[in-house]
């Protein structure tokens, strides 16, 4: 019996993950009815409720497959690395290629064109550790980081909250993209004030404003529920919600993804997406990192241009969203953080934030020296 035809999804249209990475709230698959006239499905709305009644357990079971999948150390212990072979990840490498060994192409593409630079933190700017409030930048990668800003208009897009972000890089005259691209804000274009820590002036955009309640309620709720879960810890990311379960035992994970679902079942107006052992739950408007990345481009000048090359640099899920975006666009390019092969939209490949400060510092020196170039008379 086919279980095709009828995917029944309360993920909301224009999420833009690619299909083979989706995670919000799974399809679930039910019985193919006969063709009414016309070839339509129809399906009655008793039945549908039924039907996604009898898979609520089979949607905690693809939760907990996600989440196994969810860490690139998971999925690739020391076995599985062992079965990794060389001509798979060779194969990926030469469709992702080292952003530090194409470094000369890719800048040769940009000729002419204005560099726009996308950073997400966790992972990209800074290495993963256990406790998410502990994820420092080094002063090193500030320091590049900083260097960055003054020569081409700098972004840090992230799933956390925008100050919280901010209190980590700690830099000025950067546009800031907190809770998933939802909260915006950065020096008004064109400004001279280059100062945009909390409580400046210039640019501030939040779409999922009104949700700030249900986004509070939902993370006391959570807060409660998981309680009981050793090692479970909730994190208050303003307009989206983390529940991370990197310190979770394995055998709790299901435990916690039954929690996490008691509440969110409560609240069709939020959807839940995953990252590195971590479950995100956010508003179903239809915005994500490739969206901030849209209205950044625009409010820096670049709605309509063909002169302008974004670089987006991430190691997550929810990155793909913005790698996404650049490649319908036809512009710049994404480049994914990770050590190994995965199912991306972006056309380059970082191995850890390391090699991340390595290729800012080479387009920093590359920029200062194709400046002195210009200004220099031959
Ligand atoms: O978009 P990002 O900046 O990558 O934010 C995504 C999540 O990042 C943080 O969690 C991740 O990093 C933690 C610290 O290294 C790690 O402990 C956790 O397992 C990772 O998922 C952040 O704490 C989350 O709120 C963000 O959603």
């Amino acid at each position: 019996m086919t279980k095709q035809n009828v995917a029944v999804s309360d993920a909301k249209p224009g999420f833009n993950l690619p299909a083979s990475m989706a995670v919000s709230n799974p399809p679930v698959f039910v019985q193919k009815p006969p063709a009414s006239p016309g070839g339509c499905i129809t399906i009655s709305r008793s039945k549908l409720l039924k039907n996604l009644e009898i898979n609520e357990p089979q949607r905690i079971n693809s939760w907990v497959d996600s989440m196994k999948a969810s860490s690139p150390t998971h999925a690739k212990s020391s076995a599985d690395l062992s079965s990794l072979t060389d001509d798979h990840y060779s194969s990926w490498m030469v469709q992702h290629p080292s952003a530090l060994e194409m470094f000369e192409q890719i800048v040769e593409a940009s000729k002419g064109k204005n560099i726009v630079m996308f950073l997400d933190y966790d992972g990209t700017l800074s290495p993963i550790v256990d406790d998410p409030d502990r994820a420092f930048m080094s002063d090193k990668m500030r320091a590049t980081v900083k260097k960055l800003a003054r020569c081409f208009p700098t972004a840090i897009v992230s799933g956390r909250c925008r100050d919280k972000v901010y209190s980590f890089v700690k830099l000025a005259g950067l546009y800031y993209a907190g809770s998933h691209g939802m909260d915006i804000k950065g020096p008004a274009k064109g400004s001279k004030d280059k100062k945009n820590g909390p409580g400046q002036a210039g640019i501030l955009f939040q779409p999922a404003s009104e949700y700030l309640p249900m986004i509070n309620e939902v993370y006391n709720e959570l807060v409660e529920k998981t309680s009981s879960t050793p090692g479970a810890m909730v994190e208050n990311n303003r307009f989206c919600v983390s529940v991370h379960f990197r310190r979770v035992d394995e055998k709790k994970w299901s435990e916690l993804a039954q929690q996490v679902r008691s509440v969110l079942k409560e609240y069709p107006k939020l959807r839940l997406t995953q990252g590195r052992k971590v479950l995100e739950i956010r508003p179903t408007i239809k915005w994500d990192k490739g969206k901030a990345l849209e209205f950044l481009l625009e409010a820096l000048g670049f709605a309509n241009c063909s002169d302008v090359f974004p670089v987006y640099i991430g190691d997550d899920r929810t990155d793909e969203d913005a790698f996404k975006m650049l490649r319908d666009r036809g512009q710049g390019f994404g480049i994914l953080v990770s050590k190994f092969p995965k199912d991306t939209n972006a056309s380059y490949s970082l191995q850890e934030p390391s090699e991340v400060m390595n290729f800012l510092q080479r387009l920093v020196d590359w920029k200062r020296l194709s400046s002195y170039k210009d200004r220099t008379p031959t």
